[in-house]
């Protein structure tokens, strides 16, 4: 199948062609994101392969089906940035990979805890200009605290996994709570997560009820000095809220791996260019905040998992036989 894979970088790259060897699609590998301007790119491609930031609204679907386009196959787990209900009445099958790899999301997240308690990341710089001091590097056992898990789905289940394992409390919010949660998760309501935990980590989806779950109100009942964890989705946190959190102390520490406006900076070079995202800059001058720029997801099981099941999705589809993870808009699915 003759396949339009956007937002490609070397490392997708490697990987697909190490796959693709079983299957022998003929991919042409685009470097730009999917966006009305690039759309037309596909023409005459069957399926158009995306990821996280390329956006599949009502515009670039029309237009992707206009050149000949009746698959999707998403590189992600996430499809918030497609118009399912658009796609569907345009006889488009949409495919995700439901999991690729859960471990390497709720590691990550771990990790920005534990560099974030312990200030690894400035230490590394003090560290290495001859600045052994230890003033504003001091941290807090993780054993006993009280950790907040939003979303228990497999990447959640995860991170609980291991927070227990050093000795934490272990709460979680859930509207659909998990037969596979270990018996260690309390679920509760969200509200008592929030009153409740001494670090809260995000891993709900993006949908219209968890757009801006982390406001003023939800901040606002947090304990003061709240460790705040995002690998979920950038805009499930209101951005202006958290940085006025971070002014009045009440968020003493926030890790995130994902930003509302992320698809205008992440997975690119900016070294060299001016960055206009007043509200992501200020992000960064707080000594208490850690952004990864999406690199969560960034190990060799899960792209090697991304590329195979992506392929095998895109030849399910061709022949009508094999595993075929399609996604339906809510009510369908
Ligand atoms: N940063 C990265 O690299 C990266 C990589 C993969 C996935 N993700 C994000 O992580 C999210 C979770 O992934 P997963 O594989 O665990 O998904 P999943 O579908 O297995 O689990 C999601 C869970 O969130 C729950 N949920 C839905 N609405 C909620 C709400 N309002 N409050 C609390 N929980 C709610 C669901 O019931 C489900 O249990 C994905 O949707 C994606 O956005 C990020």
């Amino acid at each position: 199948m003759r396949v339009a894979v956007f937002s490609t970088k070397p490392y997708d790259r490697t990987f697909l062609d190490r796959a693709n060897e079983r299957h022998g699609h003929e991919l042409l590998y685009l470097d730009a994101r999917l966006t009305t301007e690039t759309a037309p790119l596909a023409a005459g491609f069957e399926t158009v392969c995306a990821f996280v930031n390329d956006r599949l609204d009502a515009g670039v679907l029309a237009l992707l089906q206009g050149g000949g386009t009746r698959m999707i196959a998403l590189r992600s787990a996430g499809f918030n940035n497609v118009d399912l209900p658009e796609a569907e009445r345009l006889g488009m099958t949409v495919a995700r990979v439901p999991a690729y790899s859960p471990h390497a999301v709720a590691e990550h997240a771990v990790a920005l805890v534990l560099s974030l308690n312990r200030m690894t990341y400035r230490a590394y710089n003090r560290v290495r200009e001859g600045n052994f001091s230890l003033d504003g590097l001091l941290g807090f056992d993780l054993y006993g605290k009280t950790v907040g898990v939003v979303g228990t789905g497999k990447i959640g289940l995860i991170f609980a996994d291991i927070m227990h394992g050093f000795g934490c409390r272990v709460l979680a919010a859930d509207p659909c709570p998990s037969h596979d949660a270990k018996a260690f998760v309390e679920y509760v309501t969200f509200d008592r997560l929030l009153a409740d935990s001494d670090i809260i980590s995000l891993h709900c989806p993006l949908t219209p009820q968890t757009n801006h779950l982390i406001d003023a109100r939800a901040i606002a009942q947090m304990k003061d000095g709240v460790m705040l964890i995002n690998t979920g989705r950038g805009r499930v946190i209101d951005t202006r809220a958290v940085i006025d959190g971070l002014k009045s102390g009440k968020i003493g520490r926030l890790g995130l791996d994902v930003y509302e406006e992320e698809e205008q900076l992440f997975f690119q070079d900016l070294s060299q260019h001016v960055i206009a995202d007043d509200l992501f800059m200020r992000l960064t001058t707080f000594p208490n905040v850690l952004i990864t720029g999406h690199q969560a997801f960034f190990t060799t099981e899960a792209l090697t998992n991304i590329a195979e099941t992506t392929l095998d999705n895109i030849t399910a589809f061709e022949r009508g036989t094999g595993t075929l993870h399609r996604v339906t808009p809510p009510t369908l699915a």
